[in-house]
């Protein structure tokens, strides 16, 4: 990185009214770093340019202005405009990006950018359009009309007819656990991280809330970081009623993908110039530029959706806790299941860890119980215990939730008589059978394809194909059959495509009018479901046998979701998992409901292997036409990187060896990856900063991509 941003402020110069200047400028470009030009305006850090750029003109942002070139001075090219129409990026916003791009070995073009809604960033709308016809000047209008109405709170109650939110908004007294947990973080003197520990049901929410409205009573700002706003309309129901008393409508901003660029726009400009002191977004709203930050909350911090999977691969809860520190203010990461890292900083004392022990509605967890499988005569993947437990529930009138996180009808089509699967012509994977509008299609969950029903087996001709195992597409079709009087909504990636759709499917369930909600993990997370006795969980054995050593942990955050959702109202809830190893680890922790067991075991384990928390990790992926192609870059870089190792200090990084990837080929690329590990983090960073550079210009084939990812979540 070249020199410390904001490092050189505007030199004043002699020449009174003829500046003459360079500017370092940030770009979205893979390439260099940072890129020099001559700007004959006053300009500082954080402004936006519009620069040439080869052939192209881009807009890129200024990251430290300087009175001498670095280069020859007629090697640089002069800035086309100096766009002065919004407030600047703060020294603060730009030193965090710096850090995203320095620790996840991207450019700082390539972070700082894509943060800037694409609008404010394309040449063409400013260099095409008259002073009142650009981007800015139209969002202006724009932000003022909404002003006047109210606009996002009104917008995020009134777009809930839910009304079990009207529950949730009522002020109340808080548990004795809540309590003290608000009180702690209250108390927080600058930088803390608190881990809210509380099990599901315990009223987390009510303790952000609470912590939230003592900041903005104070006149401070706070950020709400969710996994996937879709998924927790109450969540934001909640926060906009329960918020209303401190805080004006347009005082507080979405950011999220599902919206607009227009929308996108006008909250990110909120945010800018200091409108907004409320932002509840997703993982990318940790780059929402506000100018003070009082409070952070990461819920479900231990959800995997924090972490970007491509681009720039940052964690948004990693960089909240950074970004707490650097403003000096508390930090809430919440859950029932947190990661093991964050456990294991708690049990470090490093973080400091709040407990709710007792949900809220002082109603117990529901029981557990494991139906073992093995010798039982399963209809259509369904014991006998589990048809029972159901119709009593419904009898009693309460709701079912059969969890299946398997989408489409069935996970491949097999040919009886030769034993012929279906394939993926681009993919290493089988192709999975959906029914559209009546209709069967193969589809690829990974490259997306789709493909007609073959008539025949194309290997042997036989026409009797069939669909082998089930996904909640053929499982709803079954419990129709078995429960043909009940109403069964599917609640999953593909009943839920259009916009707002997930909304009302929750909606139909919350007003009652559902009594089997059948699902993937999409309905696992965070809804509060008044009458939902009991949660039925159906093949999550294949979990148990994962290369990741992650898998376990996955595995039982998501039981534990799940089976939260079951009598969070009654405390009669019932939770029956079917398996054929019950006496997995994983199993008996849930039926026990103890985390902290589990924890320790995993930690334990973890600690033994030398696997993080205990150590740190960066995973470099190579792709291309042929496997080979892909092994042999990453086979070269790993011995650059052991030449540097062995010529360097450090002793303390272990390189593994290069294997394919599980799915080895995707969309007609194949994959390889190597691991990197060591029980030092600066180490593993220097490793990178040094040896990432060379890789680019020495190695690689035409075609070959690669990438890096520091603390992979999926090995
Ligand atoms: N102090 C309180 N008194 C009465 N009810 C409360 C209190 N705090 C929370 N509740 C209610 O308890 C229920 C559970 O709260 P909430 O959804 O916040 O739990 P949670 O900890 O987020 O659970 P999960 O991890 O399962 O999402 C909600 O219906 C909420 O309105
Ligand atoms: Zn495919």
């Amino acid at each position: 990185m070249e020199g410390e941003i904001g490092a050189d402020s505007l030199p004043t110069t002699g020449a009174e009214n003829q500046y003459l200047f360079w500017a370092k400028v940030a770009l979205d470009v893979p390439i260099g770093d940072l890129f020099e030009y001559e700007v004959r305006v006053r300009c500082e850090p954080g402004q936006r340019v519009i620069v040439p750029f080869g052939q192209r003109t881009l807009i890129g942002v200024v990251v430290s202005v300087h009175d001498e070139p670095s280069m020859a001075s007629d090697q640089v090219r002069p800035v086309m405009e100096v766009l002065d129409d919004l407030p600047v990026l703060s020294t603060r916003w730009l030193a965090m990006a710096s850090f995203a791009a320095r620790y996840y070995h991207r450019t700082l073009g390539e972070v700082i950018l894509p943060a800037i809604p694409v609008t404010l960033r394309k040449p063409a709308s400013y260099l095409d359009n008259p002073p009142e016809k650009r981007p800015v000047a139209r969002l202006r209008k724009r932000l003022a009309k909404l002003s006047k109405q109210s606009s996002v709170l009104g917008t995020i109650v009134a777009e809930s007819t839910d009304t079990s939110v009207s529950n949730a908004i009522v002020e109340r007294e808080l548990t004795h656990d809540q309590r003290q947990a608000v009180e702690a973080i209250d108390a927080a003197n600058g930088f803390q991280t608190f881990l809210l520990f509380g099990v599901t049901g315990a009223g987390k929410t009510e303790v952000y809330l609470q912590a939230a409205i003592h900041v903005l009573r104070r006149g401070g700002s706070v950020l709400f970081l969710v996994p996937e706003i879709n998924l927790t309309p109450q969540f934001a129901a909640a926060l906009g009623q329960r918020l209303q008393d401190v805080v004006d409508a347009h005082e507080v901003a979405l950011m999220h993908s599902g919206l607009s660029d227009g929308q996108r726009s006008a909250s990110w400009l909120a945010i800018l110039e200091g409108q907004a002191r409320v932002v509840l977004g997703t993982r990318l709203a940790i780059f929402a530029p506000l100018p003070r930050v009082d409070l952070i909350v990461v819920d479900e911090e231990h959800d995997a959706s924090y972490k970007q999977q491509e681009g720039l691969r940052y964690s948004a809860r990693d960089l909240a806790v950074w970004r707490a520190h650097q403003h000096r203010c508390p930090v809430i990461l919440g859950s029932a299941t947190p990661s093991l890292e964050s456990w294991w900083h708690a049990q470090r004392g490093r973080y400091h860890r709040l407990n709710l022990t007792e949900r809220a509605l002082t109603v117990p967890l529901p029981s557990v119980r494991l139906v073992d499988t093995r010798r039982l005569q399963l209809e259509q993947g369904i014991s006998p215990q589990v048809s029972e437990a159901m119709r009593e529930t419904l009898e009693g009138g309460q709701q079912v939730l059969v969890y299946l996180n398997r989408r489409g009808y069935a996970p491949v089509l097999h040919c009886q008589s030769c034993g012929w699967l279906t394939q993926c012509q681009h993919c290493s994977v089988f192709t999975v059978l959906h029914k559209a509008a009546g209709k069967m299609r193969l589809h690829c969950h990974h490259c997306g394809v789709q493909r007609q029903v073959p008539r025949a087996c194309p290997e042997c001709g036989d026409q009797d194909l069939q669909p082998m195992g089930r996904g909640t597409q053929r499982l709803e079709e079954f419990l129709q059959t078995l429960f043909p009087d009940r109403t069964i909504l599917r609640i999953d990636a593909d009943s839920t495509r259009t916009k707002g759709s997930a909304q009302k499917l929750f909606d139909h369930v919350h007003s009652g009018k559902v009594d089997i909600l059948v699902g993937t993990q999409m309905v696992s997370k965070g809804h509060d479901f008044r009458n939902l006795g009991l949660v039925v969980v159906l093949n999550s054995d294949a979990a148990l046998f994962s290369q990741d050593f992650r898998a376990p942990e996955r595995l039982f955050a998501q039981l534990v979701q799940v089976s939260g959702r079951a009598g969070r109202h009654t405390g009669e809830g019932k939770v029956i998992v079917q398996t054929d190893y019950p006496e997995q680890s994983v199993y008996q922790a849930l039926i026990r409901h103890d985390y902290e067991g589990f924890a320790r075991s995993q930690i334990a384990e973890r600690e033994q292997a030398g696997l993080p928390p205990f150590s740190f990790q960066a995973l470099m992926t190579a792709q291309a036409k042929e496997l080979p192609v892909a092994v042999s870059f990453l086979e070269q870089a790993r011995e650059s990187a052991q030449t540097w190792l062995a010529s360097s200090e450090v002793d303390c990084v272990m390189l593994y060896d290069v294997v394919p990837l599980r799915v080895v080929r995707v969309a007609g690329q194949c994959r390889a990856q190597l691991l990197i590990e060591s029980s030092s983090r600066v180490m593993l960073q220097r490793l990178l900063s040094e040896w990432l550079p060379e890789l680019g210009s020495r190695f690689g084939a035409a075609g070959l991509r690669w990438q890096i990812e520091v603390d992979p979540l999926e090995i």
